[in-house]
């Protein structure tokens, strides 16, 4: 059995983990997938958002005629886009990022490729090259991610689905598409594949999105739900091939949906059930999110975890955040041993957790819905600003597009902030950045400039239609 300083399972965000701090440490990599760098980078948020931008421009020249432009959408080049994203950048990156740290770079890591499961509390079993392996670690990260959920109509009737997993790389478009689900991987990809020219349609057992904030829910359900043929508060009672090859759903209205495809997109599930925690002492949640302290620490000591195995947040940009966090703890515990005055761990940051779907139209939400606030015992003041109230609007001939904020009328707080429409994921960072801060809205409103005619205007008028007692102008 071969011994290390720090094992790290999952080459997602767990490969962030070995800095320079760690350069003497001898660290063990375990990643069982066939791709290096996790789902992120092979499946989630950077290949969907490539896939994204060539819808969005679809879709715009498919509206163009409101802005007196002739454009036309011809049609994609499917196989072109599939090579755009995976063979020229992403399979590229992944292929470097392995190679980086199995090369002279990272003469203290070794590169594990299966499956890890524990065998005792500090001890895997996994393989390397197809050899079997047990080691063990004085530290060890947990990485591990999540996986989608298929219900099991789907899972046990035997017929072909697709995941985020693959639906990306298929050889051709698909000509029709049912959609399992309604919330943010059904709707990235229904605008994807809608604009891109296949006939969507969603199936949903509620409205989409929706933890929205109702007024945003509501705008959204009435804009997007219409683009794409949907059977919303629907159940799937069963699934069948089709003698086309292709997928028939049968809802409990008795309908019957058929597409030359379908994806599942019903939620993901934490991989700490295929880790053998119970060898390691290591408390799992009823959701499969495995038990961690504030600091990151599991329930067995040494054993760390992050990202979307243990976090309340399935976010990129939350996995990294908590991936510091960790490495700031275990380098404290580290010095600690040393130096006991040496304790300064770091809480998980979950403050201020912002959020974006890159659908049509685009969204984007920090902080509390305007329900949320209420129960919350605040003295609740919202505003909803139009984007086609403001200048660049009107330039876009923007009619439905929206941002409600929310803010505490004594304090002049924000509470929360829920953009629709065109660079929501963009525009909310200001809010963001008004929230980490602590800033009083009242003065963030006055004391700063705003460009004009710019969209941001859209953010200055809704702070300014809030209930607040704003210094003069
Ligand atoms: C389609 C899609 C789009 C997304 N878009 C966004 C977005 O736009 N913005 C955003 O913030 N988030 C997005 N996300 C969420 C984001 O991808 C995840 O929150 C993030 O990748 C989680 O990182 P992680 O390190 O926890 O797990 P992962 O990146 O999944 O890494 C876990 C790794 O561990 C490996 N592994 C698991 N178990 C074992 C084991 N037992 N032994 C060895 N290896 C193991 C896996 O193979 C995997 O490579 C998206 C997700 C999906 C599915
Ligand atoms: N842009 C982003 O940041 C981004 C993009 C994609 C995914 N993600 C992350 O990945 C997570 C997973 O995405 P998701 O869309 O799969 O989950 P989700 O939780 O957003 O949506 C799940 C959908 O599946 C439906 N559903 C759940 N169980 C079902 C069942 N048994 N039968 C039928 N329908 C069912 C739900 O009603 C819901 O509409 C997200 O919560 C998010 O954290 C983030």
């Amino acid at each position: 059995m071969k011994h290390y300083d720090i094992i790290i399972i999952g080459s997602g965000s767990g490969n962030s983990f070995p800095t320079e701090e760690f350069d003497d440490c001898s660290i063990a990599l375990v990643e069982e997938g066939p791709r290096f760098g996790g789902t992120c980078l092979n499946s989630g948020c950077i290949p969907t958002k490539m896939y994204v931008v060539a819808a969005d421009t679809a879709a715009t020249a498919a509206d163009s005629s409101k802005l007196g432009i002739d454009m036309t959408f011809e049609g994609a080049d499917w196989p072109a886009i599939v090579d755009r994203v995976f063979a020229h950048r992403v399979d590229i990156i992944a292929r470097g990022g392995e190679d980086y740290r199995r090369g002279d770079e990272c003469p203290n890591v070794n590169l594990y490729n299966g499956h890890a499961e524990f065998t005792g509390p500090k001890t895997l079993r996994t393989s390397i090259d197809g050899e079997p392996a047990t080691i063990s670690g004085d530290t060890i990260i947990i990485a591990a991610g999540s996986r989608p959920f298929i219900p099991p109509v789907i899972a046990e009737s035997g017929v072909e689905f697709h995941t985020n997993e693959d639906i990306m790389r298929l050889p051709q478009q698909p000509e029709s598409l049912t959609i399992l689900g309604g919330g943010y991987i059904a709707m990235e990809f229904a605008h994807v594949f809608q604009s891109l020219g296949t006939h969507v349609r969603i199936v949903n057992r509620s409205p989409l999105m929706r933890h929205l904030d109702k007024d945003i829910h509501d705008r959204f359900n009435a804009q997007a739900a219409p683009r794409y043929e949907t059977h919303l508060g629907r159940v799937v009672t069963a699934a069948t091939t089709s003698p086309d090859g292709g997928v028939t759903l049968t809802l409990d209205d008795d309908t019957t949906v058929t597409s030359s495809a379908l994806l599942v997109a019903t939620g993901r599930v934490p991989n700490s059930d295929r880790l053998g925690l119970e060898a390691s002492g290591i408390d799992v949640r009823d959701d499969g999110r495995i038990v961690v302290d504030d600091y990151g620490r599991t329930t067995c000591d040494g054993v760390w975890a992050v990202g979307d195995v243990s976090s309340p947040y399935m976010l990129k940009h939350v996995a990294n955040a908590e991936l510091r966090a960790v490495r700031h703890n275990v380098l404290c515990v580290a010095d600690a041993q040393n130096d006991p005055s040496r304790a300064g761990m770091i809480p998980l940051p979950h403050d201020h957790v912002p959020s974006a779907v890159f659908t049509y139209p685009q969204l984007a939400s920090v902080g509390m819905t305007e329900q949320q606030a209420l129960d919350a015992g605040h003295d609740v003041t919202c505003k909803i600003q139009a984007y086609g109230d403001v200048a660049y609007g009107w330039a876009m001939e923007d009619t439905t597009s929206a941002v409600k904020l929310i803010a505490d009328r004594s304090t002049g707080r924000l509470l929360g902030a829920h953009y629709m429409g065109p660079q929501a994921a963009t525009l909310i960072q200001q809010m963001v950045t008004v929230m980490a801060f602590d800033l009083d809205l009242r003065k963030v409103a006055r004391h700063q400039y705003w460009i004009h005619p710019a969209l941001t205007e859209v953010t200055e008028n809704a702070i300014l239609g809030l209930d607040l007692d704003f210094p003069p102008a």
